[in-house]
């Protein structure tokens, strides 16, 4: 496989990679993917990942998403975007979904993107803005050139301040506050380990050890606290920007601080379950949180207070 590789005095040059697999194991990933079900009925039924089915029975359990309410949805860690096609068929027509991803990844039809970090602020703003303006960010023009994303870098948008598009994402005669304080209805994050990527290899924030958050090690107590770290930054997302009795399920890998991580969710939602699917590998250390019913008034200092 060949990769693009910037080299130190910037210029880019192309390497090529030699990834070696261990033949046993990589043999029996093959078998299991070849003998899943869910992997096969994704492909049957074109959804980008077998996750899907974790949301639909989510779903079908707690009722998330309601079929006749043009609802706004926020999916963080989206890519491929299975998740973000479900929320897209289950929402009512006029609904919104915005995936929010690290890596690059063109989102499914009907739905927008943002490649970003959800670990930083210039990430929530982007977030706010998309629901209170309802610009298309996946739209093709200089910004969102070939891949369908909005890059959040403040620098490289600031070098695209002259064109259209800056201006109308960032103009202050278009009022950011058209929706209100609170602008999504439902947030939804799967975040964790990246998904097998096959395109984008060039982009700067891929390549960027620093800015990957995490990978699953199969070192159960380094898993579960790099998942919390994610799961604590969709809540804050949470507590800033989902409306009051709005729904919100997240992908935790279990370990000491699940117990506290649920205190801080009672804290913001009335009602808080937690949940295995089915389609879960059993070996897997996933559990879901599915927190509904934000409360008013939620203090994120307080919540954030053990
Ligand atoms: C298991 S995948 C999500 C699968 C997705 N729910 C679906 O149905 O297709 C987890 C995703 O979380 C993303 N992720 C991890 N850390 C992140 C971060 N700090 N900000 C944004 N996305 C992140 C990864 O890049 C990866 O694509």
């Amino acid at each position: 496989m060949w990769m693009r590789c910037q080299v130190p005095g910037g210029r880019v040059v192309a390497r090529k990679l030699f990834v070696r697999f261990n033949s046993s194991s990589k043999n029996r990933w093959l078998t299991r993917q070849q003998n899943d079900h869910y992997t096969r009925e994704a492909k049957i039924q074109n959804l980008r990942s077998r996750a899907a089915f974790k949301l639909m029975e989510i779903d079908d359990k707690f009722k998330i998403f309601c079929g006749n309410t043009p609802q706004r949805v926020l999916d963080l860690g989206f890519a491929p975007g299975a998740w973000s096609q479900v929320a897209s068929r289950r929402i009512g027509d006029g609904g919104m979904v915005l995936g929010v991803d690290i890596l690059p990844c063109n989102p499914p039809p009907g739905v927008s993107s943002i490649q970003a970090n959800i670990l930083s602020r210039k990430t929530h703003e982007l977030i706010r803005l998309y629901f209170s303006k309802h610009f298309k960010l996946n739209k093709h023009d200089d910004i969102h050139e070939d891949h369908g994303y909005l890059r959040h870098m403040t620098e490289e948008l600031s070098q695209e301040s002259d064109c259209e598009t800056y201006r109308e994402v960032f103009s202050p005669d278009i009022t950011p506050d058209k929706v209100g304080k609170y602008p999504i209805d439902v947030i939804i994050s799967d975040m964790y380990e990246p998904w097998p990527q096959d395109s984008g290899f060039w982009t700067n924030i891929t390549n960027a050890a620093y800015y990957r958050m995490a990978n699953t090690s199969g070192l159960a107590i380094r898993d579960h606290y790099q998942s919390i770290d994610l799961c604590d930054a969709a809540l804050v997302t949470a507590i800033d920007l989902l409306k009051p009795r709005g729904h919100f399920v997240c992908k935790l890998y279990t370990g000491k601080e699940d117990k506290l991580f649920e205190k801080r969710l009672k804290k913001v939602f009335r009602r808080v379950n937690r949940f295995k699917p089915v389609a879960c590998r059993d070996e897997s250390k996933e559990v879901y949180f599915v927190a509904r019913e934000k409360r008013h008034d939620v203090d994120k200092l307080q919540v954030f207070t053990d």
